[in-house]
């Protein structure tokens, strides 16, 4: 009884302990988090016994910890989670694949993706019916280091003051090492993230579906081709610099996803999609890296924000009807970004802002103007949520109804000519019957 209570009296003093006096509760190695700025954060390690370096940033998400650790847009940051009990749900097996034309993965993509994680308190034992496994054993077998016990809220506020910081984290011998010098910090936003997670092959799914879009593969979190999927669309993921010139005439719908890292490394991508934008008509709907592209191809600016949002509870103002998305409406969305679209006025010639973040303001979408007679979105926030509410899931069923509407009338245009006999019937690209990642020549 003295022992249960004095590790309850454990746990709970370490709510008031400070960052550098954290009581161990673990036979665990140190581990320490060192900021470029100057301070350290001192705790122990969990998942791999592996020393890294980082962009170090937050996330106020209470849950989904699993989806977020797997989303390729982390990729090479050191994620704190503001919420002090992490891991208590477990991990479930990852390969479940939930049908046949499905994604095959059960989280947002094969591995985890952020290079660390640093919580609070790591759950020693977890409980969930779908868990196989806890949240150290899975950084584990993934390389993936984390620190428990550490301050996340003195973490956090410093963040916000100044901004996402580069980071390191110091495990076991290296944890008693000085701290790096300021140049010897690497910084992940200096290299072409988007080209490390792209697929470097087109892929398709559900080839059966009645509507056929193309993905820009930036990074893409799995519930977006799902939500395609789901919704009846065939799906051919092309990589993120792939020119979908070359094929669009057989596709009913673009779509540009997420990714890590400076938008500014996607200028290449942003060129092909300018040439679409003006010679393909086309609905085209992006999200996140995928807005951004967007924007820079409407002439936009995209700029560094401080700390960026990371989290599950950002609500957005949209300023457009558009679909099941209403003017003046708020909507609370799931976000990871650090980049946003500049806000000027006048916008682009045939574009509007379409939601605002009604925390700081930042654009939080765009879309081409009714007069445009275009049917283009982009939104920074994450419509597929997992982890994250559901207000804006609709967004991919109005896409697509859009696609099948252009679909329908053009199909309308083209049987009025074929059968006056101006031209022949459309030969559509041969997306064989096969099983769930079908490969494709794009
Ligand atoms: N989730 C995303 O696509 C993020 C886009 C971009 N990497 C940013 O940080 O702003």
């Amino acid at each position: 009884m003295l022992t249960r209570n004095l590790k309850y009296f454990t746990r709970f003093s370490r709510g008031f302990a400070t960052h550098a006096s954290n009581i161990p509760r673990f036979s665990a190695p140190p581990a320490v988090l060192h900021l470029k700025t100057g301070q350290s954060f001192a705790g122990r390690s969990f998942g791999a016994h592996k020393s890294i370096y980082g962009e170090t940033v937050f996330s106020t998400s209470i849950t989904s910890y699993t989806e977020s650790m797997t989303d390729p847009s982390y990729r090479g940051q050191i994620l704190v989670f503001t919420t002090p009990l992490i891991g208590n749900y477990g991990v479930p097996n990852n390969t479940t694949p939930i049908d046949a034309h499905d994604v095959g993965v059960y989280l947002e993509s094969q591995n985890i993706q952020c290079s660390a994680v640093i919580v609070n308190d790591v759950a020693e034992k977890h409980s969930h019916y779908l868990a196989t496994e806890s949240l150290a054993d899975w950084c584990k077998r993934h390389g993936v280091p984390g620190i428990s016990g550490v301050d996340t809220r003195a973490i956090t506020t410093l963040l916000r003051d100044q901004g996402t910081t580069l980071g390191r984290i110091a495990i076991g011998d290296d944890a008693s090492l000085p701290a790096p010098q300021p140049e010897e910090y690497w910084d992940p936003t200096t290299e072409n993230l988007v080209a490390q997670v792209s697929t470097k092959e087109p892929y398709g799914l559900n080839p059966t579906g009645d509507v056929k879009i193309a993905v820009l593969d930036f990074g893409a979190k799995a519930n977006i081709p799902r939500s395609l999927v789901r919704r009846g669309a065939a799906v051919t993921i092309l990589p993120w610099n792939f020119d979908f010139n070359t094929v669009r005439d057989q596709y009913d719908g673009l779509f540009l996803s997420n990714g890590p890292g400076d938008p500014n490394h996607c200028t290449e991508a942003a060129m092909h999609l300018r040439k679409t934008m003006e010679e393909w008509d086309k609905p085209i709907f992006g999200i996140c890296m995928g807005h951004q592209v967007i924007g820079i191809a409407a002439g936009l600016d995209a700029y560094r924000m401080t700390f960026g949002n990371r989290g599950h509870n950002q609500p957005v103002l949209a300023l457009a009807n558009a679909g099941s998305i209403k003017a003046g409406r708020v909507y609370v969305t799931s976000q990871n970004h650090q980049y946003a679209l500049k806000l000027q006025d006048p916008f682009p010639a045939g574009w509007e802002p379409f939601f605002i973040n009604c925390n700081d303001s930042s654009v939080e979408g765009i879309k081409s103007t009714t007069e445009s007679g275009r049917k283009i979105w982009g939104v920074q926030f994450h419509p597929e949520s997992a982890g994250g509410p559901l207000d804006t899931i609709e967004m991919f069923t109005d896409f697509l109804t859009e696609c099948r509407a252009h679909k329908a009338q053009s199909q309308t245009q083209k049987n009025d000519l074929t059968s006056s006999g101006k031209v022949q019937p459309f030969v559509s690209m041969n997306h064989t019957e096969a099983p769930r990642r079908v490969a494709v020549a794009a």
